[in-house]
């Protein structure tokens, strides 16, 4: 089996003139839990659009395979992308949720890339999917909101919805452009965790996002840096050093080693309980 499960070969993604990646190129394979770092502006939630086909690349010789098939090719969508986004969660840093519909149904909708779509529209959905989405909440400690609006959730615990909703859509690659970008620190770091579970318990191969260096260092083993849409380094989470990352963000590496929420250095904390 292909252990590769997405491929970017010299991607370019313009805005009028503006380049926002810049023959970017990439393998992300299974198993593997990347971080996309980089400055305001880089370049990541266009990469992260890019790769999921929300966003089609420039026409100029690029492409993106998924699974061993073409996702996306000089600037077109390939005809055979739904049964790949079937594969592909992708969370965002506002979740997505449908606020005014119960915790439950939103997990559901993750089903939707398989089931018929007027099943989806209906909200019909049999026993064995409710059991289901409830052992997906359970998982993440949400059984107890499942029949709650989801707009009277908490961010975190919205956030951990659309966990529920990329486990029950049975996702094998999730894409996460800045999960935590708006929640407090315990918040963040329970996201984080479950994300990381997923990878662990589940096999998921995870891509995310993140503003926090510091989390990248805690969660993820393989870092991805983008600099004004260029890849500028690829490479062990470990070997990013203070030097570079002055060079990537332009300010102090100190300030960007801190955990959120905290005033030490992620360097000075204690293992991560999670890590295998
Ligand atoms: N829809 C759009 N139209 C025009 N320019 C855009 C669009 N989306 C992104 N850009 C530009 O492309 C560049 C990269 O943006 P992108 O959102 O991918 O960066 P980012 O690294 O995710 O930033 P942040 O960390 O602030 O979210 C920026 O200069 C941005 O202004």
């Amino acid at each position: 089996m292909n252990s590769i499960v997405l491929k970017a070969s010299s991607v370019n993604r313009s805005y009028g003139d503006h380049r926002a990646l810049r023959n970017v190129s990439l393998e992300i394979r299974r198993g593997e839990r990347v971080a996309l770092l980089g400055a305001s502006g880089s370049g990541k939630s266009t990469l992260i659009r890019c790769l999921c086909g929300l966003e089609t690349i420039d026409p100029d010789g690029g492409q993106i395979e998924a699974f061993g098939q073409l996702l996306q090719a000089r600037g077109r969508i390939s005809p055979d992308i739904r049964a790949q986004r079937r594969r592909i969660g992708v969370i965002f840093q506002q979740f997505n949720l449908v606020g005014r519909l119960s915790v439950m149904h939103n997990v559901m909708t993750g089903l939707s890339a398989k089931a018929p779509l007027w099943r989806a529209l209906a909200g019909r959905y049999g026993m064995g999917d409710r059991a289901r989405a409830l052992d997906a909440l359970d998982s993440i400690g949400l059984a107890p909101q499942a029949f709650q609006r989801a707009s009277t959730l908490s961010g975190g615990q919205q956030q951990r919805a659309a966990i529920a909703r990329v486990l029950l859509q049975g996702a094998e690659l999730v894409l996460a452009d800045e999960p935590v970008a708006s929640l407090d620190p315990s918040s963040t770091h329970r996201v984080m965790e479950h994300l990381a579970e997923l990878n662990r318990n589940a096999g998921m191969t995870l891509v995310v996002s993140l503003h926090h260096v510091a989390l990248a260092k805690r969660y993820c083993d393989r870092v991805v840096a983008l600099r004004h849409g260029a890849l500028v380094y690829d490479g062990p989470v470990a070997a990013l050093t203070p030097a570079f990352l002055e060079h990537l963000y332009g300010t102090a590496a100190a300030d960007l080693l801190q955990e959120p929420g905290s005033d030490t250095s992620v360097s000075e904390m204690p293992p991560l309980a999670l890590a295998a």
